[in-house]
């Protein structure tokens, strides 16, 4: 997978050299270019931003610098083997997007290549995510109804989300299994607790079940506390649950 991703703040993208994003692309499974949108503006001061059309509050991003820079940023991708052949997927984190799931999570990791355009101020002038729309795929997702100060950290969010999936960054594909949220009789359940060594700490043991070897009762009692935990954290996800999958999920284990 290739990712290019167009922002003001270049640096708020450097979490992406470490841990699972860092090591996926040292290992080659993962290509990420970080772009500087100023390097598309022409004025001594850099602009990107102007004042709303129509009045109101704040400052709007300029078309002109977008509209270099993802054409800049595409023409770089189709000179690259790896994605000559592919149409990237525009991804506008927004707080008016649809909302981020796991399950678009997995539709985003399918795809070849992504390039992001984390926005700022009030946001980018429309013309740039209409323009684009005619000919990539286009997602505006939102990681949340809170309010943030721009997107780039809605891109960390959404990259590790994806980043995981792709096949061989997780050392044991079967961990997505039992991923809250993963796809499957697990895909409206929050995760049970989870125990290592040692045995005891501070006076607290670990639940028998675990010590049992048993891994029919193991599995049982985890979904068991998945479902205690999601009805006492996320009870709204409780009547989303597919019982018959579960069921499934049950005569698997
Ligand atoms: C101005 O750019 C913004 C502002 C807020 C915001 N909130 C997001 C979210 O995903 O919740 S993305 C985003 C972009």
């Amino acid at each position: 997978m290739r990712i290019d991703v167009v922002t003001i703040f270049p640096e708020y993208l450097e979490p992406l050299n470490v841990s699972l994003v860092g090591k996926a692309r040292a290992r080659g499974q993962l290509l990420v270019e970080v772009h500087n949108l100023r390097d598309w503006t022409h004025d001594r001061h850099n602009t990107v931003d102007d004042t709303p059309y129509g009045g109101g509050p704040g400052m709007v991003m300029k078309p002109d610098p977008w509209g270099e820079a993802l054409d800049r940023v595409e023409a770089r991708g189709r000179a690259d083997e790896r994605t000559a052949t592919a149409d990237p997927v525009l991804v506008v984190p927004a707080p008016s997007g649809r909302p981020f799931t796991q399950a678009l999570a997995v539709e985003l990791s399918e795809k070849p290549w992504l390039v992001f355009a984390p926005a700022r101020y009030e946001g980018i002038d429309r013309r740039v995510i209409d323009e684009y729309a005619g000919r990539w795929e286009v997602h505006e997702v939102s990681i949340g109804d809170y309010v943030l100060a721009g997107g780039e950290a809605a891109v960390l969010v959404i990259t590790e989300a994806v980043a995981r999936l792709l096949p061989g960054v997780l050392g044991n594909a079967e961990s997505h299994r039992d991923d809250s949220f993963a796809p499957g009789a697990m895909a409206d359940l929050l995760e049970g607790p989870v125990y290592t060594k040692p045995p005891e700490w501070r006076g607290r043991g670990i639940p028998e079940v675990l010590l049992s070897g048993h891994h029919g009762r193991i599995a049982r009692w985890r979904r068991d506390e998945a479902f205690r935990r999601t009805a006492a954290h996320r009870p709204d996800l409780i009547e989303r649950c597919d019982p018959a999958a579960l069921d499934k999920h049950d005569r698997a284990v």
